[in-house]
């Protein structure tokens, strides 16, 4: 049974968690949605196991080849497609023309696109419009690294109040979930009570209606992760030593 938008919005009713991790291919994809995921983001992050320093390199093209390997491997999820930095922004037609080709050619259910109002929020409401489900997402948006940097956001009154009125914004137009990043708990609370849509948080606190993480840093697979992120398992190590392991019986010709 495939989860739609509207049946995360019925989880947050019933108060029952929503669990969200990033995909960027089939192998993962499939094991994630086997394992139970709920929603399986193909995110911009995957920047990093392309070796990038930043999310802002990667291209609509790039995204589009990930996600439908991710596509193929969900049964179950619902699949959301970050739209990469600067194929959203331009124009209300670049942004239609870009969320368009990802559903058409991806099999995605779902566009996600960072910021907020005024501009960000009338891209959202026409994308809707035209049928396109879209989360939102608030707080630290990596795309923005370069005025933002990494640090937390929404640390004064002012920029609090400024990250919960974005957030009432993307309500009002139309998206069916949002992501809040590296922002204080406090805040992360109030946005969740006062929208009727999921919050998902990264970095966000424990009052979310659902969470989500970047698979290659719950899995110990990055370099660095972020403070926020907790590592479950470390395949660094266990990938470094089946290697070494391998390397050390085709030497030795204890292999084949
Ligand atoms: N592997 C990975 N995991 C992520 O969660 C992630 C990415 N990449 N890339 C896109 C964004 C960037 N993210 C990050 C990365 C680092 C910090 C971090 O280290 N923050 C520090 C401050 C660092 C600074 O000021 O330069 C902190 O204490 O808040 C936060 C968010 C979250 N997202
Ligand atoms: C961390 C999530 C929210 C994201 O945008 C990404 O992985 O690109
Ligand atoms: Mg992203």
């Amino acid at each position: 049974m495939a989860i739609t938008t509207q049946q995360l919005i019925q989880w947050k009713q019933q108060g029952r968690s929503i669990v969200a991790l990033t995909a960027w291919d089939y192998a993962i994809a499939q094991l994630l949605d086997a394992a139970g995921v709920d929603l399986i983001l193909v995110g911009d992050s995957m920047a990093v196991v392309l070796g990038y320093e930043t999310t802002l390199p990667i291209t609509l093209d790039e995204i589009i080849y990930h996600a439908k390997s991710v596509r193929r491997g969900v049964k179950r999820a619902l699949v959301v497609v970050d739209l990469p930095f600067l194929t959203y922004q331009e124009s209300l037609q670049q942004a239609m023309h870009s969320a368009g080709r990802v559903l058409k050619e991806t099999g995605a259910q779902a566009v996600k696109l960072e910021g907020g109002y005024p501009a960000i929020a009338q891209t959202v409401a026409r994308l809707v419009e035209a049928g396109i489900p879209v989360m939102g997402h608030v707080g630290l948006t990596p795309q923005s690294i370069h005025q933002l940097g990494l640090r937390q956001q929404g640390k004064t009154q002012e920029a609090s109040e400024r990250i919960l009125q974005e957030a009432i914004a993307l309500e009002q137009a139309g998206v069916f979930s949002l992501v809040l990043e590296h922002i204080p708990a406090d805040l992360a609370m109030q946005i969740s009570q006062k929208l009727s849509i999921p919050t998902i948080g990264i970095g966000a606190g424990t009052h979310c209606d659902g969470q989500v993480l970047v698979t290659s840093d719950i899995l110990g697979l990055t370099e660095k992760h972020p403070p926020f992120a907790k590592v479950y398992t470390n395949l660094r190590e266990t990938i470094t030593k089946a290697v070494q392991d391998y390397a050390v019986e085709v030497r030795e010709r204890k292999f084949p």
